[in-house]
């Protein structure tokens, strides 16, 4: 299989990151023998950086050409409070791919469930998904925000059509899960969240089979740490997406855990991890790569339906996992504590040592 991926890494350790991506990448087109055609373009700090604009034309255009984004994480100090910030680069390139669905899987290794916060009990048997709508809300309603001397104003808004696209999408989701939705909003204060609440029953019509329940945000934050595994699809707007993922993410014992997809209608899809450019760690060799790695996975088996090969992704951070080569966020301790090279190192040999058992095994049949 032949296909052009864009890769975005961004700033921070989002370049760390897409190393382990490019490496990854890389073992999967000699052993399963695709071409990935890799071309990498600027986008956020970077791009601010060498053209003044935190999503170049170039960029966007590579974006559009490829059959799927790969992007890594933008924003950093260096650029908070300019005219121009790296983060107008991301909600831009989601804007401009109508990349409405951003699909948060959270599912917890079994070797990490000592390390998570919560106790094991708790997270044994977690396995949801987060549908977070990415191009409306308050991130992108116009006028989108009004600033004077004294005052600050962010609209929030939503139009019918927009929840409608994306919870289908969730309610589609759920068919081919555990067919149970939560749909989470505040309806008792926000009228968008009543707009919200009255197209999730609209759209149950056409999936009778699925189960759904409405829970107000503030609750669902609070039933995330009390029971996480009471939950299969969630799906929610923009804003209580973005932090209830963070949230969930600890669950599975670090935010760098988490992979995401962002999809749109008919156009390439974006898979990025759901964590930041961290600054706090970048250049330290020390970010847990395996959101990204899985972002790959996620990549393989929706845009280019390669199930085996998503597949051996997934096993090899399973193995790396169970082996401890984990970086200091799921380390037993920091002494235990791996680098972000090691991990990639530890990711690359067990792919081709799978890859020389899948030989040895054919042989044999
Ligand atoms: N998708 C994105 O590009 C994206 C997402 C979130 C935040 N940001 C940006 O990143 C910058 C930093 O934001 P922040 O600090 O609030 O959020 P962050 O996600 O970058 O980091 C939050 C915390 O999690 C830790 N962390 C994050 N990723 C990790 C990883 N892979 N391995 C180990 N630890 C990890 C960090 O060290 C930090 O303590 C800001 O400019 C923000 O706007 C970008
Ligand atoms: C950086 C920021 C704009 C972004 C968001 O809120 O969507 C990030 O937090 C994310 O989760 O991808
Ligand atoms: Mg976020």
């Amino acid at each position: 299989m032949e296909k052009m991926i864009t890769v975005l890494p961004g700033d921070g350790i989002g370049k760390e990151v897409m190393e382990a991506a490019r490496a990854v990448l890389h073992v999967i087109e000699k052993r399963f023998d695709h071409v990935f055609t890799i071309i990498e373009k600027e986008i956020g700090g970077a791009a601010i950086d060498r053209t003044g604009e935190p999503l170049p034309a170039d960029t966007l255009a590579s974006c559009q050409q490829s059959d799927a984004i790969l992007l890594g994480a933008v924003g950093g100090p260096k650029w908070e409070g300019g005219a121009v910030t790296p983060e107008q680069g991301l909600l831009a390139i989601r804007h401009a791919l109508k990349v409405y669905a951003n699909v948060r899987p959270v599912s917890v290794f079994k070797d990490l469930t000592a390390l998570s916060p919560l106790k094991e009990a708790h997270v044994t048997g977690v396995d949801f998904i987060i549908v977070r709508e990415l191009t409306g809300g308050l991130y992108f309603a116009k006028p989108k925000e009004r600033r004077s001397e004294d005052e600050a104003v962010d609209t929030l808004a939503y139009h019918r059509q927009e929840i409608t696209r994306i919870v289908t999408k969730a309610f589609q989701l759920a068919r081919k899960r555990k067919k149970k939705l939560t749909s989470v909003d505040k309806a008792n204060v926000l009228e968008t969240s009543k707009l919200w609440r009255e197209e999730v029953r609209a759209v149950h019509a056409a999936f009778p089979d699925v189960t759904v329940e409405h829970m107000l945000v503030d609750n669902a934050a609070m039933q995330l740490i009390r029971k996480p595994s009471q939950f299969d699809v969630i799906v929610t707007e923009n804003m209580f997406g973005d932090i209830l993922s963070d949230e969930a993410s600890m669950i599975t014992g670090s935010l760098g855990m988490l992979p995401s997809a962002s999809l749109s209608e008919n156009g390439p899809a974006l898979y990025e991890p759901v964590h930041g450019s961290a600054p706090d760690l970048a250049g330290s060799n020390s970010a847990n790569p395996f959101g990204m790695v899985l972002s790959v996975a996620m990549m393989l088996r929706h845009s280019f339906q390669l199930e085996e090969e998503a597949a051996a992704i997934e096993l090899a951070v399973q193995e790396v996992v169970r082996t401890h080569v984990v970086t200091s966020d799921i380390a037993a301790s920091e002494q235990q504590a791996a680098t972000t090279s090691d991990v990639i190192e530890a990711l690359v040999s067990c792919l081709e040592i799978e890859a020389a058992t899948a030989t040895i095994h054919e042989v044999y049949q």
